[in-house]
């Protein structure tokens, strides 16, 4: 299968003011980026303010040259094949930009379907499929600078399927959202890879990459730290299992017994009258289970290190959001 989007050895730079007297010509935004997006996928792009996030989207929008390394989506150079490129692709920013907010989200979406060389009858019925898609009929005459936030979220939503893109590319998207309608946005966005569009989103918030994502890349400073499964990616930070479990009363005897099993690694307390035994493989976690139950703990829990915990280890807590 094609990928949707393939980046090999991407490299790109700013060239800085001298004026600015920084001591520095340039600036790298992207260093040898390697990234593959599978067709179909949900790829979530982490990593904090000035990571490349932005640079990385603009380039497979076609609005920036790459300085170095090839960039293809789906198997065409952005470069030489620009006008098909965008074809394939949708671009959902956040906040006021792109939107007309003096007209009416059903002029908006008049305005850039037409755009895309559509038909006035064709127009119609397209802006009525995307208004009903994003579910604006009922505010479709009102004008935009009266939406709230997630509403204008979901026009940019519209905007960017105008098209009918294979590849959306969506830019922090639910960011300022309240939690209903940032809900009600990742839904649609289900909807869509169901459809069997891909989607590239860039986030700072490591429940959402976690709800939506098949995939996550982590980078900082134009580089990929880390990509995989966001729900297996704690791999990378610890190959242990963890039992949590709440203990009251003396818990020192229960935590000796523990240690003596074969495959526990450790125990810890995580806050008061609550503790983490980590363990090795499988049958360490069933022995602790049961010995666990044996002492009358509470509260039993198994999981592995999560997203949020890769992210914290490997970038710290620069950009990160989290509910
Ligand atoms: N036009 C520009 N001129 C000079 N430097 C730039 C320009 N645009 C971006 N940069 C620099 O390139 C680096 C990557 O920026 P980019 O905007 O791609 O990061 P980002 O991950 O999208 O950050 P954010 O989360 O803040 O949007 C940063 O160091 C930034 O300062």
């Amino acid at each position: 299968m094609t990928n949707a989007v393939e980046t090999r050895g991407l490299r790109r730079t700013y060239a800085l003011d001298r004026r600015a007297k920084t001591g520095r010509s340039e600036v790298v935004a992207l260093h040898q980026l390697d990234l593959e997006v599978a067709e179909g996928s949900v790829h979530g792009l982490l990593g904090p303010n000035g990571a490349g996030k932005t640079t990385l989207c603009k380039i497979l929008a076609t609005v920036l040259l790459p300085t170095e390394g090839e960039v293809r989506v789906f198997g065409r150079d952005v470069r030489t094949q620009t006008r098909k490129v965008r074809r394939d692709i949708g671009i959902v920013f956040g906040g006021e930009r792109g939107l007309y907010t003096r007209l009416t989200a059903r002029q908006n979406l008049h305005y850039w379907c037409a755009l895309y060389g559509l038909r006035r009858p064709a127009v119609r019925a397209r802006t009525e499929q995307l208004l009903e898609r994003v579910g604006l009929v009922d505010r479709a005459d009102e004008k935009v600078e009266g939406f709230s936030r997630g509403m204008k979220q979901r026009l940019h939503l519209a905007r960017g399927l105008a098209g009918d893109p294979r590849l959306l590319l969506l830019d922090e998207p639910t960011t300022g959202m309240d939690p209903v309608s940032a809900r009600d946005f990742r839904s649609m966005v289900d909807e869509l890879r169901r459809e069997g569009k891909t989607i590239l989103l860039t986030t700072h918030d490591m429940d959402e990459a976690e709800t939506v994502c098949d995939v996550v890349t982590l980078i900082d400073g134009g580089r990929v730290l880390a990509a995989g499964d966001p729900r297996s990616i704690g791999a990378l930070v610890s190959r242990h299992e963890r039992v949590e479990f709440d203990f009251v009363g003396p818990v020192a005897e229960t935590v000796r017994d523990l240690l003596d099993l074969p495959g526990v690694v450790g125990c810890t307390s995580v806050s008061p009258g609550r503790h983490r035994v980590e363990t090795a493989d499988d049958d360490a976690t069933k022995a602790a289970l049961s010995l666990l139950v044996d002492r009358g703990a509470t509260a039993l829990t198994t999981s592995r290190p999560r997203l949020e915990e890769v992210y914290l280890k490997l970038i710290g807590d620069r950009g990160m959001a989290v509910r």
